[in-house]
C-alpha cells in the first residue's frame, strides 16, 4: 500500500485548578492507523462500554499505536479501532505528536480472502479509503464518533462467507 503520513502536534492547556477536563472528545480514527507519543499522560482508552483506562506510566521513549476503522475492516475485525479520549488534570499542559498513515487516492480497503470464511464471514464491504475518510470529516456532526461511522458506511448485514 502506498501511503503518506501526516504528523499532527497537539498542545492541551492544563485545566483549571482541580479539575478533570476533556482535551479531546472520544473518538476512533479514521485514518488506517495513528502512531502516538505523549509528554504527559492524558490518552485513556475505552476497554468496556465506558469503563476508560488512561494509560499511565508509559516510558518517554513510548509510542501508542491505534488501529483505525479501515484497519479494521481490513482485517476483517480482528483488529479492533479502540475509542480513545484525552482527559486532562494537573497544572501541566501536555504535548502530544500524532502520525497518521492515509493511503493515496485510490486504495482500496478488502478484507483478503485468507481472513474471511465460514467461521468469520466478511463483515464490511469494500470501500475506497478516501470517499470513507472524506464522508467521516466531511460533516462538523460526525466528528463525535466512536465507530458508528465505520458501520453506516461499509457494514454488510448480513454478513457473508466466501
Ligand atoms: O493527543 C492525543 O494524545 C490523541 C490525539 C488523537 O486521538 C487524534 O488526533 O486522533
Ligand atoms: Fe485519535
Amino acid at each position: 500500500m502506498n501511503y503518506k503520513t501526516l504528523v499532527r502536534m497537539m498542545k492541551y492547556l492544563a485545566p483549571p485548578p482541580g479539575e478533570y477536563e476533556r482535551g479531546f472528545f472520544a473518538h476512533t480514527d479514521k485514518p488506517i492507523s495513528t502512531l502516538i507519543c505523549e509528554d504527559k499522560s492524558g490518552l485513556e482508552i475505552e476497554v468496556n462500554n465506558d469503563q476508560w483506562i488512561k494509560l499511565t506510566n508509559l516510558s518517554p521513549s513510548s509510542f501508542v499505536f491505534i488501529v483505525g476503522d479501515p484497519l479494521k475492516a481490513w482485517s476483517n475485525g480482528r483488529l479492533k479501532s479502540v475509542n480513545h479520549r484525552v482527559m486532562m488534570s494537573g497544572d501541566k499542559d501536555r504535548y502530544s505528536i500524532a502520525a497518521f498513515v492515509i493511503p493515496n487516492e485510490g486504495t482500496i480497503i478488502k478484507a483478503p480472502k485468507e481472513l474471511i470464511d465460514e467461521k468469520h464471514p466478511q463483515l464490511f464491504k469494500e470501500f475506497d479509503f478516501m470517499d470513507f475518510f472524506l464522508y467521516a470529516i466531511s460533516d462538523p456532526a460526525k466528528h463525535i464518533d466512536s465507530g458508528e461511522l465505520l458501520h453506516a458506511y461499509a457494514s454488510l448485514s448480513p454478513p457473508v462467507s466466501n
